[in-house]
């Protein structure tokens, strides 16, 4: 058997920065092909673009320094941020800082909260099977992108999440090709901002993009007004109240919200775990001690909450895939007060960066970085990784609220999958990671299934 280590693709970074001129074109495209090869030794970089300054921190404890110690200077998202998720997701807690998160965000941390995740395993039980079926009666003929059904099976888990098992199952389908839409048209870099035009210009998204965030938005507002409901997050939603004792959440909130969760808890899974199938393809031997832990665990039932914590190599594989393929692959915060990082002085409007691509491949804290080697994440050598490090969900007061829920999500959705099918590497170029909102396999990921 070979011992080789599996170097998956990524574009090959620049020398040097490029200039501004071609900066702004791969920037329109796609900003993390235009960080240079240092970029992956750095801790600290700034850019000044005409009238902002942007700082990259790229270490732990620079990480934690800002994050964390002076967190409430950078609790607001970037501009670009919220002019490309607003279309969407309204005022929702996710793009909104201030009073409006401090009153939301504890109320959605609750409906999500760990000890409260078992509820859903049914709906990531009754998903796998439906991959499953559609998968058997793809696989025959030949590749299967599992990119789109991945991105509707983890939506159709988010709704069945919130509405409770009754949503139709062509409508997880319909919200997830109009996210998708949505994604490859919106604009992700706020150019007009940075070079100091006003902020309305960005707003101008295109029409298509406008077009996929209003058929969302009409999707998502139907299902409110349908009246289901029962067994899912919204009556608990709608319950929410605030100190006052007032609903928290008028309509127009509720759909801020929900249309929030579904983006938040869907795109993000579907992307780790089109990678992750993708990376067991290429490497064959941690794709068999995947499947013969998940039969040694379960035999051949469908995961129980209780048995995921005893799927080490399975969870050790997710974790690798998110570092080589971080979900959200840029937090991006904006300063809301003058402040100082090493000799760099921001002002307010300031952006500040930190790019999960760039600190999950820091040079100078992992061993082979661009190399899958989900052993790093097994118990006996997890602790060795330093905190703040590995930040797939984030860091800080706005880590992310689904955490939980998306790691026995996806546990539970690989262990289904590697028992049903042996994934196979697609034929010709591998896929290549493209940032948009989420990091998604540039074209789909079409791997061959052989059903077991
Ligand atoms: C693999 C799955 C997931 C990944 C990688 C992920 C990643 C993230 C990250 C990085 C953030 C912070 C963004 C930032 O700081 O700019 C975030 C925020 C958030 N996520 Fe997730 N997420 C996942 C699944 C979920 C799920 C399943 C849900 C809901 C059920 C969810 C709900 C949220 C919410 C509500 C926030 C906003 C927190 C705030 O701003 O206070 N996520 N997520």
């Amino acid at each position: 058997m070979s011992t080789e280590v599996f170097i998956p693709p990524r574009h090959e970074p620049p020398e040097r920065v490029p200039g501004l001129l071609r900066g702004i074109v791969s920037l329109r495209g796609d900003v993390l092909r235009a960080l240079p090869r240092i970029a992956f030794r750095r801790e600290v970089m700034a850019v000044r673009v005409l009238r902002r300054q942007v700082v990259v921190v790229n270490h732990p404890e620079v990480v934690r320094d800002v994050f964390v110690t002076r967190g409430a200077i950078y609790g607001r998202k970037s501009h670009f941020k919220e002019q490309a998720l607003s279309p969407v997701i309204g005022e929702s807690l996710f793009a909104n800082h201030g009073p409006l998160w401090a009153a939301r965000r504890p109320a959605v941390a609750r409906l999500l909260h760990p000890s409260g995740v078992d509820r859903f395993q049914p709906a990531f039980q009754d998903t796998g099977r439906v991959l499953l079926r559609d998968w058997r009666a793809g696989s025959a003929a030949g590749a299967v992108d599992v990119a789109p059904a991945l991105a509707a099976a983890t939506l159709r888990i988010m709704l069945h999440a919130v509405f409770g098992p009754q949503v139709p199952e062509d409508e997880s389908t319909a919200i997830a090709e109009a996210f998708s839409d949505y994604q490859s048209r919106v604009q992700v870099i706020d150019l007009p901002h940075l070079v100091g035009l006003p902020s309305w210009t960005m707003g101008l998204q295109g029409v298509r993009a406008r077009r996929a965030a209003n058929e969302i938005r009409r999707r998502v507002g139907r299902l409110i007004a349908s009246g289901l409901g029962e067994g899912g997050l919204l009556p608990g939603m709608r319950a929410a109240r605030d100190e006052a004792g007032n609903p928290l959440l008028d309509e127009a909130g509720l759909l801020d919200e929900v249309a929030m969760m579904l983006l938040a808890g869907s795109e993000t899974a579907a992307n780790a775990l089109a990678w992750t199938l993708f990376l067991l393809a290429s490497d064959p031997r941690w794709q068999e001690r995947v499947r013969a832990e998940a039969v040694a665990v379960l035999g051949d039932r469908e995961p129980e909450a209780a048995e995921l914590s005893r799927l080490s190599v399975n969870k050790a594989v997710l974790q690798e895939a998110m570092r080589l393929y971080p979900p959200v692959a840029i937090l991006a915060r904006q300063a809301t007060a003058p402040d100082r990082i090493r000799h760099w002085q921001l002002r307010p409007g300031d952006t500040l960066l930190c790019i999960p691509w760039l600190l999950h491949r820091q040079e100078a804290i992992w061993d082979a970085p661009h190399a899958f080697k989900p052993e790093r994440f097994l118990p006996e050598n997890a602790r060795s990784i330093p905190r703040f490090a590995y930040l797939p969900f984030g860091v800080g007061a706005r880590v992310c609220a689904g955490a939980a829920f998306g790691m026995a999500e996806m546990q539970t959705l690989l262990a289904m999958l590697v028992r049903g099918f042996h994934f196979d590497p697609p034929e010709g170029p591998a896929p290549l990671p493209r940032f948009r909102l989420t990091l998604r396999p540039e074209g789909g990921m079409k791997l061959r299934l052989r059903p077991l």
